[in-house]
């Protein structure tokens, strides 16, 4: 009897989040900042993990939170240093998410040169659906992204619009931070973030591959 632990309920594990920013150049230009020339990186901690059935909360302090629709990547094997030729070696398969932003806070953070947690790392600010195993997604470099809010189409990007593509971005982290098993790796948005609601209704899906609903409330 083996007692380990199923990767496909990643979010249980307590397990790193770390998240790139604009790499789609459309969503970079839609929020005015430059197409970046190295990744950029942030963190979420797993206490941001939300899953359908439970709301996505607004943090009391921001009167502007924003969708942003994501692939997922869920480290099977963990390494640093990986080198871009192994690195989908390490992939044991995605989920959809969303990078909750508080997008006022983001730009006071900007603003006063400050880190962007508040707006980015509180909680049920990382909804995520199902495990979607590997071989689902052949080809995870061309696969349509999407996101309504209240039956209105807000996001439709595809993953061959990122600027680093994932082994790029696998080899890239795990030099600066060690992966394990059970880590997710946010690979960023494409254009279309929008404001959300309390009431409001988020459905999100990668192509017909995987779907998700969240309900948006207030604390
Ligand atoms: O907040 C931002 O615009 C950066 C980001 O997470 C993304 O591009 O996905
Ligand atoms: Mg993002």
């Amino acid at each position: 009897m083996s007692s380990a632990r199923n990767v496909t309920r990643f979010w249980e594990w307590g397990k790193k989040i770390i998240c790139v920013g604009r790499n789609y150049a459309d969503h970079a230009k839609e929020l005015k900042n430059a197409v970046p020339t190295e990744p950029v990186l942030f963190l979420k901690p797993p206490s941001a993990y939300v899953k359908e059935g439970s709301p996505i909360l607004v943090p009391q302090y921001s009167s502007n939170l924003h969708h942003e629709v994501e692939l997922g990547v869920v480290i099977g094997k963990g390494g640093t240093a990986i080198p871009r030729t192994s690195a989908m070696d390490h992939v044991a398969g995605y989920a959809l998410c969303l990078d909750m932003t508080a997008r006022d806070i983001q730009d006071e953070c900007k603003s006063k040169g400050l880190p962007w947690t508040l707006a980015k790392a509180f909680n049920t600010s990382c909804p995520v659906s199902e495990f979607v195993p590997k071989e689902k997604i052949p080809d995870p470099g061309n696969v349509r992204i999407w996101l309504k809010v209240n039956d209105q189409l807000r996001q439709d990007g595809n993953t061959s619009q990122m600027i680093f593509s994932i082994p790029f971005l696998i080899s890239y982290i795990s030099e600066i931070i060690t992966l394990e098993e059970g880590d997710l790796i946010l690979t960023g948005t494409p254009k279309g973030v929008s404001n959300v609601q309390e009431h409001d209704e988020l459905q999100a899906g990668i192509e017909d591959i995987v779907s998700m609903t969240f309900r948006v409330d207030r604390l």
